[in-house]
């Protein structure tokens, strides 16, 4: 047993903050089966869609710009699940079609027939702002003196204020609820004398997150916002026999691949990028804000194969692993993974410390991610469904889980259970990045702060919640260490990183936006 074990209570050290259990209390709290009561038809009756993040897509100069533009979306599925939309343009006309569910859902080969042309703009949704219905599904166009313009969001916008009122007593008349849509309003309502400056004044007028990509019936725009919250890279398809190359955009470059299109840059944090028959310029909207790029995407959210902010996130993850095993090292006899998020980081921490790795948790492909479901009477069952444990590799042993984060707790303590059921001898749990105490305003719909269990308690009160002999997270500076390690070219240095979800420090202010736009269908 080691030392971490005999502690008690909460342990902080330079590095990492780490809780033993050794006096369990196993009778307090719910029990496994009080917990369980949700049958499979009841669960199903209440399973929300999954909710992750939003994915975008753009594609310049290719004759099957939407069919290429539904592969690019088939990869960022992992990013929304709610909806997804098409919008394609010939140079004379835009067409586009959304709908509620899945790409493959909604796009079948009669459908991509309907969306000629050389250009297209994609999404898949997870609404942050306004519900999540067909009417806040995007792309979202918007006709203005300057022609149609459709745009396709990820991100969360905070400074909306009296905006939408301001550009309604200009005439806007908003179709949607969402926040995307006051983007291209004010680009409709602008007064600039070009369509590039009227973006560029838009964009400098709204604050928060936003990787976005733009599509008139000629042309195709993508920008970040000044902040570079949410990742977007540009890629290149070579032209065949002389033929003029094909432009990619993509919030993840996962996408890339299945296209054959190779990575060619990020778009820049303040960056609008043009591409258009006359091939791409760029102009920058914002120079001078300091950058601040998610660092829960390399934890949790975007694929091991993206390479996001210019690093690849299995490299990051990989070394969240080692960093932890460093921070807090604990004897065992088997290093086992929370699939899918805790993968990489368990590859690494067993690599690091020397104990063997193994599958001790079988996933089922066909639930997806749990975090955000809707009910916690969901979000157990949801946990139970998706994850099983091989009782042949835990017997007996003293088991190490690893997982990438503890939102509400629910994971954590069904895990640690399920594998004290199947035999473990010992549960340690160790998590791939600090605790969670702060919700997020970017785009990332994580609870309130009443419901994230490390706002309300101490490592050692969850590590008592989740019953495991012990628990560690991450140090921030570990996680930070372990986005910038080895990267002198290209990535970021660990003060380039929002990690506001960790110290609640934000990056920008912020308002509520449901207090600005209610949830709700009707619009006008
Ligand atoms: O403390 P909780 O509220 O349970 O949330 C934390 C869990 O949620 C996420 O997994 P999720 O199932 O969403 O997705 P994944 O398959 O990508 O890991 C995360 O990886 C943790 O396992
Ligand atoms: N998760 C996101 O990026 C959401 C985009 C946008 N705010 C919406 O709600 O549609
Ligand atoms: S608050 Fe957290 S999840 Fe949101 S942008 Fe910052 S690091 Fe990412
Ligand atoms: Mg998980």
């Amino acid at each position: 047993m080691s030392d971490l074990l005999l502690q008690d209570e909460l342990v902080t050290n330079e590095l990492g903050v780490s809780a033993s259990n050794a006096a369990l209390q196993r009778n307090s709290g719910p029990s496994f089966d009080e917990d369980d009561d949700a049958t499979p038809r009841e669960a199903d009756e209440h399973f929300d869609k999954l909710r992750e993040e939003c994915g975008v897509m753009a594609i310049y100069n290719h004759p099957d710009a939407a069919r290429m533009t539904y592969w690019g979306l088939y990869s960022l599925q992992h990013r929304g699940q709610e909806s997804a939309g098409i919008a394609s343009a010939d140079g004379q006309n835009v067409n586009d079609i959304k709908g509620m569910g899945l790409v493959s859902e909604i796009f079948t080969d009669e459908v991509l027939a309907k969306l000629p042309g050389h250009m297209a703009i994609g999404h898949t949704r997870y609404s942050t702002t306004g519900d999540s219905a067909l009417l806040n599904a995007q792309p979202i166009s918007v006709e203005s003196i300057r022609g149609l313009i459709a745009i396709a969001h990820n991100g969360n916008l905070v400074n909306l204020g009296n905006s939408r009122e301001r550009l309604e007593r200009d005439g806007a008349v908003f179709q949607t609820t969402s926040d995307s849509e006051i983007i291209i309003q004010l680009i409709a309502h602008s007064k600039a004398s070009t369509l590039v400056d009227c973006i560029a004044d838009s964009l400098s007028q709204v604050d928060g997150a936003f990787s976005i990509v733009m599509m008139t019936r000629n042309r195709i725009f993508a920008a970040r916002d000044p902040h570079g919250f949410r990742p977007l890279s540009m890629g290149r398809i070579p032209g065949v026999d002389g033929a003029p190359d094909t432009f990619v955009f993509a919030s993840e470059t996962c996408a890339f691949d299945l296209l054959h299109a190779k990575y060619e840059r990020d778009v820049k944090p303040g960056e609008l990028v043009m591409v258009s028959e006359d091939g791409v310029t760029s102009r920058y909207f914002d120079t001078k804000t300091r950058q601040a790029s998610c660092i829960f995407e390399h934890v949790y959210f975007a694929r091991p194969d993206s390479r996001i902010f210019g690093r690849w996130v299995q490299k990051s993850r990989e070394e969240m692993g080692r960093q932890l095993a460093r921070e807090s090292h604990v004897d065992a006899d088997l290093v086992v993974p929370v699939p899918d998020s805790g993968v990489t980081a368990a590859l690494g921490y067993a690599a690091e410390s020397g104990i063997p790795f193994n599958l001790g948790l079988i996933r089922n492909h066909y639930v997806g991610r749990t975090f955000i479901q809707p009910e916690q009477r969901v979000r157990d069952f949801g946990v139970r469904m998706k994850l099983n444990p091989v009782r042949s590799l835990l017997e007996g042993k003293r088991v190490i889980l690893i997982d990438d984060s503890i939102i509400r707790g629910t994971t954590s303590r069904k895990i640690v259970r399920m594998v004290r059921a199947a035999g473990a001898t010992e549960v340690h749990l160790r998590i791939s990045c600090p605790p969670t105490i702060s919700p997020c305003f970017y785009g990332v719909d994580t609870p309130s702060k009443k419901d994230l269990i490390a706002a309300n308690q101490s490592v050692a009160e969850i590590c008592q919640f989740i019953e495991a002999d012990t628990l560690a997270y991450l140090s921030l500076v570990g996680l930070t260490h372990s986005c910038t390690k080895g990267e002198p070219l290209h990535g970021l240095e660990p003060g380039d990183f929002c990690t506001a979800c960790y110290t609640g420090d934000y990056p920008t202010q912020w308002v509520d936006v449901d207090e600005i736009l209610p949830a709700t269908t009707s619009v006008g």
